[in-house]
């Protein structure tokens, strides 16, 4: 069987993210790394300062080696903050309005890029299969190609893709394309990702639908198709079976006093509608003043690239509204809106899943959404809680059961929030067991499965009849 090398942006080392606290997406990939023998590289989360980073910082975990590079500040600033955090992201969701476009920071992405494909490429033995995962690395096949790599490449999007008219507003529009087509196989999360995608093609009269999922652009056949994200369903279950002993989690428990627990989990990101969110809680309560006092609102909300200024800026509002709504509604006796701006450890998430009858999902934009699936896979069987679940989240294509909502429509996620509160335990089952089911049978092993499967077994790709697209 040939090597796997992946590569993304973020690299869960065993050293950092190993064990329990490792995500089910680290899971699968080490899972699928181990089998096959491979490595695993991507930035090491550190700066050199100004000095060019030194080797590569090599471990090796049984049958993988993971390969850290450390990057200068400029890089850290034009590739990461700049280009794909404050282009790239808010484009791909949707947010024409937080997109900052600069020369420097464009040229900075498109040089890591291939900064990274010349350390890899000596590493690289001519039947490997590559996995590079998400928009931090879009450039890099063509960088490898450039080198004269022939290998099978593949590309995973975690994030969602937007309609030809948002990306046409973003200066490297073109480039970015040229960049997938690069690759063999592109992955997006959802039919509706790969529709803008296809459409693109079509309105910019380059490249071809060739069916079957095959493309054909800058003179590359390739193959692109959606392959939703799993977690580790049956894993996550057992393991929120027994986090509900915890002690942290006991303590919640205890805490509420009898209440309805909802819960929200998100980085602090504008992407996840936070505010929105917050103003539904506030317009439940105040529509549903018999709810005053029985309920209490658990908001997870780990700070994420505070660096950035719109992330900055989120972290000020989404504490002031917090405090407004528990200023104006709470009692001495009841805090309607716990806010906890921290991480907390998936051991204690799992067991806190498990004891909220909602839980509150509403980006206003997401790629999938683990925390969805996460929420599902949590519940107790006998009593599951109710998933409200934003229909913009690439988590809504597949969780039919769960309360679909707008989040931009506040009274609609409030009336949502109601109609779960009272739903019968019936209905509860009914609705959990068609979830639940799904996402045994489509779990993140067979996710990277069947893109691996895809990725080696696709029909003959690479150059096309085509003339090739001038660069
Ligand atoms: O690395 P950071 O800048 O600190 O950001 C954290 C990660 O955020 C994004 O997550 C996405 O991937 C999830 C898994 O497929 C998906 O469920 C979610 O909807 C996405 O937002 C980003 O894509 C990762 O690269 C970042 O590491
Ligand atoms: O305090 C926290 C908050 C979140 N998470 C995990 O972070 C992931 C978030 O993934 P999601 O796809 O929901 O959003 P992203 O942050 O990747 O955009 C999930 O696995 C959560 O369990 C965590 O471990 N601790």
């Amino acid at each position: 069987m040939s090597r796997l090398i992946v590569i993304s942006n973020r690299v869960p080392t065993p050293a950092k993210d190993g064990g329990a606290a490792a995500g089910g997406l680290a899971v699968a990939l080490q899972a699928a790394l181990q089998a096959r023998g491979g490595i695993w590289m991507g930035w090491s989360g550190e700066s050199s300062g100004d000095r060019e980073p030194g080797a590569l910082s090599l471990l090796q975990k049984g049958n993988i080696t993971y390969a850290l590079t450390d990057l200068t500040d400029t890089d850290v600033e034009e590739y990461y903050r700049g280009f794909a955090n404050r282009v790239l992201w808010p484009i791909c969701h949707y947010r024409l309005d937080l997109a900052e476009y600069g020369r420097k920071e464009m040229a900075g992405y498109f040089r890591v890029n291939r900064f990274f494909a010349h350390r890899l490429a000596p590493m690289i033995e001519p039947d490997d299969i590559i996995w590079v995962h998400d928009y931090h690395l879009i450039p890099l096949a063509a960088e490898l190609r450039q080198m004269g790599l022939k290998n099978r490449i593949g590309f995973f999007l975690h994030i969602p893709w937007p309609p030809a008219d948002i990306l046409v507003t973003m200066p490297v529009h073109e480039e970015i394309m040229r960049g997938l087509s690069h690759y063999d196989l592109v992955g997006f999360q959802t039919d509706y990702d790969l529709q803008n995608f296809a459409g693109y093609l079509r309105r910019e009269g380059i490249g071809d639908d060739l069916g079957n999922g095959l493309f054909d652009s800058h003179g590359r056949i390739f193959k692109a198709g959606a392959y939703p994200i799993g977690i580790e369903t049956a894993g996550f279950a057992d393991f929120a079976e027994s986090a509900a002993n915890n002690v942290m989690v006991q303590k919640t428990r205890r805490s509420i006093e009898g209440r309805d627990m909802i819960i929200g989990v998100d980085r602090l990101d504008y992407s996840k509608g936070i505010i929105q969110r917050l103003e539904a809680f506030e317009r439940f309560l105040t529509s549903n003043p018999a709810y005053q006092n029985k309920v209490t609102y658990l908001q997870v909300t780990p700070k994420s690239r505070s660096e950035v200024p719109e992330y900055e800026h989120m972290q000020k509002m989404v504490a002031e509204q917090a405090g407004r709504v528990n200023g104006a509604i709470g009692t001495v006796d009841w805090v309607p809106i716990r806010y906890v701006n921290r991480s907390i450890s998936r051991n204690v998430l799992a067991g806190l899943y498990r004891l909220a009858r909602i839980g509150l999902v509403t980006p206003l934009r997401d790629g999938m959404n683990l925390v969805a699936k996460e929420y599902v896979a949590a519940q107790d069987p006998d009593r599951p809680g109710v998933l409200v679940l934003s229909r913009f989240a690439g988590a809504a294509r597949e969780l039919k059961g769960a309360l679909l909502v707008n989040p931009y429509d506040v009274e609609g996620t409030a009336n949502a929030l109601a109609r779960g509160l009272a739903m019968s335990l019936e209905e509860r089952r009914d609705r959990w067991s068609m979830m639940m089911e799904h996402l045994l049978s489509h779990d993140v092993s067979l996710w990277c499965e069947t893109f691996l499967r895809d990725l080696v077994t696709a029909p003959e790709l690479g150059r096309s009849a085509a003339p090739q697209a001038a660069s």
